[in-house]
């Protein structure tokens, strides 16, 4: 039995790959998500501890070593290697011959490869006298565990079933497509009867009669041809931007409806690129698929004619296009590989590019255009070189078929001409049969492209599957709280740590309640968990352990759009959008309440400045509002939140890039706003904190203390120290 190989879908999944493969060697068959799921994989990839709990998970024994080149001959086969210190590999077999080992291993970027010992060892120990390896041996919990059944072939019924969707919501233009295309078909069909008939009764014949009619006869046909040919693409290119645009809809709306950890584990790149998967899908649906239709129907006809005509003739075309078939297909799985690993490199340098242009003033300030700009060429290079493969390898691909093609019209052609000089053919079939191997050309052609526009749909299939896959953020929570009141927040027990086997506890073991319509403010030192504590507070991450009630309802429970509907949140980061500043504000709304806008923007005291601008509200705010200050641009936040009138008010750092006079303005014209309203804010700064109901002191993802200013600042702990050097405290 070949040992099995799976490549990987993205740059960071190699670990995760590793244990489908090892897994798929002992008899089971997990989807990557659910794998991917049991190993945790962040932005950064996965560590060798990710691997071993996911290993774990699925009912591995394991054990992580380091050894020499020497040792490895002992392990257990398969094994996990970790590979140029950066990289997962599995290592399934070594083999001695006349003193020389070859180590064979499955490396999911790359496939099966067999390596000699000093390449194997330079990879490996990394020029180091020694390598880690993971050691994984089934137990039995390995093979009574179920994995979460994945669908053979689900990715071609699926495209399938796309496919008569499409026809079924645009009956009327398919089948009018379809009947133009046949219509064009037949005109071809006919061609090679009028054409035998025109040299044989009119030429051969000297009828020039006959030869007037039949050309008068190709005419109307070759036209009548054009015309439908023409409304049926138009008909089909239509189809095409319809499907096309659902396609990307409906992506939109599943990454939309994701959780935001998600986000946080993958390159913006990777999700970005999937759109282009989509386009290849819809394409190959929209023009292969009628292509195959067409392709199967000349193939069909053409032949018979061609045996009618001459059977010898037929078998060598039979023969020669089994060959230029089974030529195309032996450059399938080379394919594949490169296409994942051209998909994983060019994720890394669209990412790479935008942070690039994205990050421009850091990159100034720190001088470092030559790293950045040598990085991005390094990652050029690599995609180029796989693109030279690519290409390299169609261009295999291409010569090997033509080679075919040409010697099969060769010996075809050889064989009429023999046959006419024998006296058993006529010019007029030879010159038919001739016409008719040079219609068939394009159906194998197409049906040879047809085959690797499946190969490349069922690849971008895969990778939307990956995140079709997903569950929503709002899977299993049914509680719409929509209308009804909340009468308190409060936090049991709860710990929550990011995933990664390398991230600690971020929270640990909170108790706590947020008094419904008072101020709650949150101090501690940087990174003692306030921000993480808000994003657990608006359901943008569950706790890991304990949970968050509104009165008796437990937060996972609840759709997270009917929470968060009621809330007001300004981030540190808030993100500034590049359209107008009304539209910024009512992020929401298509048509902004000018009303709201005003009020919220004169309580924000944005609204001088918008105002003295020349379009005032519906002027354009540059890119990602690069042209306004911090102050501004927290304002503006600060405005957006307002607008929507929340019932709860989360503020993190909302005022800190304000002067002393704006914030002061500002937080006056809030205590108003918030009267009746349940607010939590996030501050470093005494002048923002000091009239909340209750101060909150986290360190190290703890509460230290809880009460009001006077009352912390008289028990000298730790939010006197906190605040001890800020001017205000002599206020
Ligand atoms: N997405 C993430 N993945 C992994 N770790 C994270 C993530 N976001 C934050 N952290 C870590 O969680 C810890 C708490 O971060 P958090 O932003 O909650 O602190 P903070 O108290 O708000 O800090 P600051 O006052 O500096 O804003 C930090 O150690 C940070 O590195």
């Amino acid at each position: 039995m070949k040992f099995p190989h799976y490549t990987q879908l993205e740059a960071r999944d190699c670990g995760p790959t590793c244990l489908k493969i090892v897994a798929r060697f002992y008899g089971k068959n997990y989807s990557m998500a659910e794998l991917k799921d049991y190993c945790a994989v962040t932005r950064q990839g996965v560590s060798l501890q990710d691997i071993i709990n996911g290993a774990s998970n699925i009912g591995f024994d394991t054990l992580s070593v380091k050894l020499t080149l020497d040792n490895i001959k002992t392990i257990p086969l398969p094994a996990i290697l970790y590979w140029r210190q950066e990289h997962y590999v599995v290592l399934y077999n070594i083999k001695e011959r006349r003193g020389k080992r070859t180590y064979f291993i499955s490396d999911p970027s790359f496939g099966r490869i067999p390596l000699r010992e000093e390449f194997f060892d330079k990879q490996w120990t990394n020029n180091e006298n020694a390598g880690i390896a993971l050691l994984l041996e089934p137990t039995q919990e390995f093979h009574d565990k179920v994995p979460i059944p994945t669908e053979k072939n689900l990715a071609l019924s699926k495209i399938g079933s796309y496919f008569l969707a499409i026809i079924k919501n645009n009956r009327f233009k398919s089948a009018l497509s379809l009947f133009l295309i046949l219509v064009a078909m037949v005109g071809t069909w006919l061609f090679p009867s009028v054409f035998r008939k025109m040299i044989d009764n009119g030429v051969m014949a000297k009828d020039i009669n006959v030869v007037f009619y039949l050309l008068a006869a190709q005419f109307i046909i070759f036209v009548s041809q054009i015309i439908s040919d023409s409304i049926s693409s138009i008909l089909l290119m239509q189809i095409n931007f319809k499907v096309s645009l659902q396609f990307l809809v409906n992506y939109l709306h599943k990454l939309i409806r994701l959780p935001l950890k998600i986000f946080d584990n993958r390159l913006n790149s990777d999700l970005m690129m999937r759109m282009d998967d989509s386009d290849r899908i819809q394409n190959f649906l929209s023009h292969h698929s009628i292509e195959f239709l067409i392709s199967v129907l000349s193939l069909g006809i053409f032949s018979v004619l061609l045996c009618s005509y001459n059977v010898f003739a037929f078998l060598i075309f039979i023969v020669m296009s089994i060959f230029s078939i089974l030529w195309t297909l032996l450059f399938l799985d080379k394919r594949k590989l490169l296409d994942y690993s051209r998909f994983t490199a060019a994720s890394e340098t669209k990412n790479n590019i935008y942070e690039l242009i994205n990050e421009m003033p850091e990159i100034k300030i720190n001088n470092a255009h030559e790293n950045k700009i040598s990085q991005w060429e390094g990652l050029q290079k690599k995609l180029n070189k796989i693109n030279l493969e690519a290409l390299n390898l169609n261009y295999y691909q291409l010569i090997g078929a033509n080679f075919f093609n040409r010697s099969k019209d060769i010996l075809i052609t050889g064989l009429c001409a023999y046959f006419v000089i024998q006296g058993t053919m006529s010019i007029g079939v030879m010159m038919v049969v001739g016409y008719i191997i040079g219609q068939l050309n394009t159906p194998i052609n197409n049906l040879i492209n047809i085959i690797r526009g499946l190969q490349d749909a069922k690849m971008s299939f895969d990778r939307l599957e990956d995140i079709q896959r997903l569950d929503n953020e709002d899977v299993n929570r049914n509680t719409v709280l929509k209308f009804s009141p909340v009468h308190s927040i409060q936090l049991k027990n709860v710990s929550f740590k990011y995933e990664g086997s390398f991230n600690n506890n971020v929270l640990e073991n909170l108790n706590l309640e947020i008094p419904v319509g008072k101020i709650t403010a949150i101090v501690g030192s940087s990174g003692s968990g306030k921000t993480t504590l808000l994003k657990l507070l608006l359901s943008i991450y569950n706790p890991g352990q304990g949970s968050i009630y509104l009165d008796d309802v437990n937060l996972q429970t609840v759709v997270p759009d009917s929470w968060r509907t009621r809330c007001g949140v300004v981030f540190q980061d808030g993100y500034i959008y590049s359209g107008t500043y009304a539209e910024n504000i009512a992020l929401a709304d298509a048509k902004p309440d000018m009303v709201k806008l005003k009020y919220a923007c004169e309580l924000a005291c944005i609204d001088e400045f918008i105002e003295s601008l020349p379009m005032q509200y519906n002027s354009r705010i540059g890119r990602t509002g690069a042209n306004l200050s911090g102050g501004q641009k927290q304002r503006l936040l600060i405005a957006r939140a307002i607008y929507r009138d929340p019932d709860f008010i989360f503020f993190d750092e909302a005022t800190s890039s304000l002067d002393a006079n704006n914030e002061k303005k500002i937080l006056n014209n809030l205590n108003e706003f918030f009267k009746g309203k349940t607010v939590v804010i996030i501050a470093h700064r005494l002048s923002t904190v000091k009239k909340a109901d209750q101060i909150i002191v986290m360190e190290k993802g703890s509460i230290l203390e809880q009460n009001t200013h006077n009352k912390l600042i008289a028990a000298k702990g730790k939010y006197y120290e906190l605040i001890k050097n800020q001017l205000e405290l002599g206020n």
